[in-house]
């Protein structure tokens, strides 16, 4: 699905990734985890068109980085891109004329699922509602494959749970999942597979059957390999 080879790329003298190469596969949940400032938003925003400037070799479904890959790739883009005045069937307009791949029947289900105010405008929306909003949106595309940047992080735990069974049920429409987070402990019963990067080189990449086999958590095999 996603082939990397000898990516790097430079802010400046800064090496923020150094000689990266991955193939990921078809169809799975792979978690990118790594400590702060590894490269993860990085290689995210190389993969989403967003950073043009790098170094190497980087294909989705064996297109080069563009028009094609971006009409099959998901992302959830910060906070700021949304515009703040937009209550949340207005959202959900502006991505079904944007998005021709949006469902929005499967968005107003959501919508009614994580209980989203519908009068309020999204600048009014508490932090983990407004995430819930903008993965609600994200997941309302049909897309081949997903890239989140760190959802999770105002979600409630029971709503993460939630959430992550959602991100999973996509996977079995044979979607592929790229997520970004530090919340080891709350994903590794999702994941199938675990990238682990630092100081802009790649760990590990490894099923994440194998390493709680080897570590016996997900959490411990992170600690392991990034300490
Ligand atoms: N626009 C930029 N200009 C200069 N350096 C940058 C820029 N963006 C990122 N960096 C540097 O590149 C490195 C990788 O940053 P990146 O944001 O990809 O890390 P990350 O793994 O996503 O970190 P975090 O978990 O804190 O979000 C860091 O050292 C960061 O300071």
């Amino acid at each position: 699905m996603i082939s990397i080879e000898n990516l790097s790329k430079f802010y400046g003298h800064h090496v923020a990734l150094n000689g990266v190469h991955l193939q990921i596969p078809n169809a799975q949940t792979i978690g990118l985890l790594g400590p702060n400032g590894a490269g993860k938003t990085t290689l995210i925003k190389i993969l989403t068109g967003m950073l043009k400037n790098y170094q190497g070799q980087v294909r989705i479904d064996n297109y080069p980085i563009g028009i094609e890959t971006k009409k099959i790739t998901a992302y959830l883009p910060d906070q700021d891109c949304y515009p703040q005045s937009y209550k949340a069937l207005q959202m959900l307009q502006l991505y079904k004329d944007f998005f021709s791949d949006f469902d929005h029947q499967k968005a107003l289900e959501l919508l009614d699922r994580f209980q989203i105010p519908l009068k309020q405008p999204f600048k009014a929306l508490s932090k983990g509602t407004k995430e819930k909003l903008q993965l609600l949106l994200t997941l309302s595309r049909r897309a081949r494959l997903f890239i989140f940047d760190e959802p999770l992080g105002g979600v409630d735990p029971i709503a993460r749970q939630e959430i992550l069974d959602l991100i999973i049920a996509e996977c079995q429409d044979n979607a592929t999942i790229l997520l970004s987070t530090h919340l080891v402990l709350d994903v590794q019963d999702h994941l199938d597979w675990a990238i682990f990067i630092k100081q802009g080189k790649i760990i590990a990449f490894d099923r994440v059957a194998t390493l709680k086999g080897e570590y016996g958590s997900l959490e411990r095999a992170y600690k392991e390999y990034l300490k």
